[in-house]
């Protein structure tokens, strides 16, 4: 069997006397798309934080392509983020920068292209993500929240990423072009070939993104497996979230004690 691209073992963060991950164990294969999803505050992001080097974890290993990347030098860090595309909650774009400088930054800054070679770059993704090329020379605050997301996936995938880091893809976006995005991501990781990790609690996204699907729970990945047996998990804490039910073994925390 190949290896993992990604391998997360034994994996430990608190935050003061919050634990937030506790010893998880996680491997996300080469070439597939997998979903981790889980409650708000359970540590989605903080595990997909840690992948990317950006929290440092108390304890564990997690290794891309074979490599650790808990304790990693700057420079083997800064290898390792070149395989790294990410398309941030809200897109996050900069808003005092034109779209096509948005799209080609990963290509300016790291890959140092020149500018009008990034920016004949930038117009060719932005048309694989559906949006035409007069759209370049705009400012992200001139563009609907859809195309927003659609220029936040064009800057994550024009780079060609050996893995895509999704977090919450759908948030903020109507149900229709919440599926515009969910099949413009399928479609853009089988053409890269990549591997992609994502969070969301849009179920809806799950099962159009997903080859598999984790769900973190109480710092651990409580269930793990293919996205046609989501529906027939046998576990308990999955068909609880996937049938969004109060009652269940998830105890939600509450703000006094959470
Ligand atoms: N830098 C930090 N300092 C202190 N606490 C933090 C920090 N980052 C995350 N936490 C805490 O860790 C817990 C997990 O947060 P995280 O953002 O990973 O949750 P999540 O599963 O992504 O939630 P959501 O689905 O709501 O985005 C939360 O209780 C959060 O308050």
């Amino acid at each position: 069997m190949q290896s993992p691209k990604i391998e997360v073992r034994g994996l430990v963060k608190s935050f003061g006397p919050k634990k937030v991950l506790q010893e998880l164990d996680l491997d996300v294969p080469r070439g597939q798309s997998l979903v981790v999803i889980g409650g708000s505050g359970t540590g989605k992001s903080v595990l997909i934080k840690c992948i990317l080097g950006l929290v440092r974890p108390d304890a564990g290993s997690i290794k891309v392509d074979g490599e650790e990347v808990v304790g990693a030098s700057r420079s083997t860090m800064e290898r390792l983020r070149a395989k790294f595309g990410m398309l941030f909650q809200g897109a996050a774009l900069f808003d005092s920068l034109p779209v096509w400088e948005n799209v080609a930054f990963g290509l300016l800054a790291a890959r140092k292209l020149p500018r009008g070679e990034a920016r004949a770059r930038a117009i060719d993704v932005l048309g694989r993500v559906g949006l035409p090329a007069e759209v370049a020379d705009l400012f992200p605050a001139e563009l609907s929240g859809g195309m927003q997301k659609r220029v936040g996936l064009a800057r994550a995938i024009a780079t060609e990423p050996e893995i895509i880091f999704f977090d919450e893809p759908t948030t903020g976006l109507d149900p229709i072009m919440a599926d515009v995005i969910n099949e413009l991501i399928r479609r853009c990781v089988r053409d890269l070939g990549a591997t992609a990790l994502s969070i969301t609690h849009d179920m809806a996204s799950v099962r159009k993104i997903a080859d598999r699907v984790a769900m973190l729970y109480a710092g651990k990945i409580v269930w793990e497996g293919p996205v046609a047996e989501i529906d027939h998990s046998g576990n308990a804490f999955v068909e609880q979230f996937i049938n969004g039910r109060a009652e269940g073994p998830i105890r939600v925390a509450q703000a006094a004690n959470g």
